[in-house]
């Protein structure tokens, strides 16, 4: 059984996405070939792997804008790309998508106005990623950092189920990086799930599960605990290295999440040695 089999089963109720041997191709060479994993629901799960590993190409997949070849790819029970999943399903990309000659306020009413969303979400998804400072001023005119946030802030209209974002904290300081993963946190705890891709082993203890890829293969589909614990090492980078020379995967079914969730519930994500929460 393998950890797509396992979310589905008894419970049925316990993935956001399912997928299953998929097959992708880019430029006619092979990019994922037979990807198998599950992403629970309302949980934080890190996507890890260095540059060219097939982060965004599996997060192109399940948003339903990369041609796969074959393989299943279910978001919230349906298929991947559904236009039902147009409004519940968020995704930010690495570049901001943003209108530099609209202020922060324009970018989002037209967004809102694409999406349906009520007009009052412009000042909660302004409030929430923390723009009150710059929402009348121009996208074009803000930092790259304040550009993704707009981004982020658009892909919050309307409330999505699941949130996929890609490198959302590349070139953010360290306090605005910790602020945005509290933020991660407060959506997954109001009943998101998120899908974060990252090229810093660090961020990896903010997440409940880690899935980490390495040449479009899966290393690891674990808890952080979990990962940590079968490498020996208190140190995400370190396991990373240890999976590679170990040549097995480390696939533990999703359901173990919950358990490991609530013994780590107490822990602090900035002490070293711990696992995420
Ligand atoms: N538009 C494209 N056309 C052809 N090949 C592509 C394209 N984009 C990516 N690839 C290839 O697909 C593979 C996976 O790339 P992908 O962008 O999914 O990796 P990644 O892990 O997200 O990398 P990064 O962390 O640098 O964003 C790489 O070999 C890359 O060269």
């Amino acid at each position: 059984m393998n950890n797509a089999d396992a979310a589905t089963g008894a419970a049925g109720t316990g993935a956001a996405i399912i997928v299953e041997d998929l097959h992708v191709r880019r430029a006619k060479i092979p990019v994922l070939e037979g990807l198998n994993l599950a992403v629970p629901k309302g949980r934080i799960v890190g996507l890890l792997g260095p540059s060219g590993s097939g982060k965004t190409t599996l997060m192109r997949s399940i948003v339903g804008v990369q041609v796969v070849q074959s393989g299943r790819i279910e978001v919230l029970g349906l298929p991947a790309g559904s236009p039902e999943l147009r409004r519940r399903v968020a995704y930010v990309t690495q570049q901001a998508s943003v209108y530099d000659d609209l202020t922060v306020r324009q970018n989002l009413g037209y967004f809102r106005r694409v999406l349906g969303a009520g007009a009052s979400d412009i000042d909660r998804v302004i409030e929430r990623t923390d723009l009150g400072s710059v929402a009348n001023r121009l996208a074009g005119s803000l930092s790259g950092g304040q550009r993704g946030r707009v981004s982020l802030a658009a892909a919050l209209l309307g409330t999505p189920e699941v949130l996929v974002l890609d490198e959302p904290t590349v070139g953010l300081d360290p306090v605005l990086r910790v602020e945005l993963w509290g933020l991660f946190r407060t959506l997954a705890d109001e009943g998101a799930t998120l899908l974060v891709s990252s090229h810093v082993m660090d961020e990896a203890k903010r997440c409940d599960r880690l899935l980490l890829m390495r040449d479009g293969e899966l290393l690891a589909d674990d808890s952080v605990r979990g990962v940590l614990e079968i490498t020996g090492t208190d140190d995400v980078e370190t396991a990373f290295l240890r999976l590679i020379d170990r040549g097995t995967p480390d696939l533990r079914p999703p359901d173990e999440t919950a358990r490991l969730a609530q013994t780590a519930e107490s822990i602090d994500p900035d002490s070293e040695g711990e696992a995420a929460r």
